[in-house]
């Protein structure tokens, strides 16, 4: 379970309040308008951006004081960050070990996870060697190999074609599933939230509203929704 208490965000004439928790294991989307802090959201639960007040956290754990690594969670950017000199076998192990030195069986955990995302055999090439859609799959692969409680996605499959896209939307709900993890997702196209996501978290007027079920929201959008949406 994640749990923003009276989470207050402040930048420069930006600000941001949260108060709201999560259930284990959903799958939420976040929506918004530019600028209006959903980045800044997520930053904050993987500590990049520290609140000016109010506690996060997962469980009965607060997350303050804990650096971005040590946090139950793993965060996937638009850009996928995979080191061009290493072979995607080596990329997908740093989720392991920053050292790469893998053990036989954390080698084969790095099979399988290739094997789950539809790269199996693939684990030698180098990312050049990868079309856009493989490299989204392989940086989703070192996320699963992390299999941290919470994966956070800002807008990771947004260069990708609608095909491909949707693909990806699939093999995360896939695995999210699987493993119970609860993802947060911030997305532009509300097709994606209503894809795969139980609950929409929209972020607008300086608020990140409570998550509210996704059907239901835009069966009934709020105002701020409707002028989001252009209806
Ligand atoms: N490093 C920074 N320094 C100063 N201001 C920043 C920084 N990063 C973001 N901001 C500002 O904080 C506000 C929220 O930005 P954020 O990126 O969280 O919005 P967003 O909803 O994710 O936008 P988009 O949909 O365009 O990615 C904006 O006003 C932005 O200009």
């Amino acid at each position: 379970m994640l749990r923003l208490e009276a989470v207050e965000l402040a930048q420069e004439g930006f600000h941001l309040s949260a108060d709201w928790e999560l259930p284990q294991g959903a799958i939420v989307a976040v929506i918004g308008p530019s600028g209006a802090g959903k980045s800044s959201l997520l930053s904050a639960i993987a500590g990049f951006f520290p609140p000016v007040s109010g506690e996060i956290y997962v469980g009965e754990q607060s997350l303050s004081g804990l650096s971005p690594g040590a946090r139950p969670l793993t965060i996937l950017f638009q850009d996928q960050n995979l080191f061009p000199h290493l072979t995607l076998a080596e990329n997908i192990g740093l989720g392991l070990h920053p050292s790469l030195k893998l053990s036989k069986a954390e080698q084969a955990r790095v099979a399988e996870v290739l094997e789950q995302v539809d790269l199996a055999g693939l684990g030698e090439r180098k990312p050049a060697q990868l079309s856009g859609g493989q490299l989204a799959r392989a940086a989703l692969a070192r996320a699963m190999l992390r299999a941290r409680p919470i994966l956070l996605l800002d807008e990771p499959f947004a260069a990708l074609g609608p095909a491909l896209k949707i693909e990806m939307l699939a093999l995360v709900e896939k695995v999210a599933r699987a493993s119970g993890a609860t993802v947060l997702m911030v997305t532009h196209d509300p097709a994606d939230a209503q894809r795969i996501a139980d609950l929409t978290v929209l972020v607008s007027d300086g608020t990140a509203h409570a998550p509210a079920p996704t059907e239901a929201l835009f069966a009934n959008p709020p105002a701020a929704l409707q002028a989001y949406l252009g209806q």
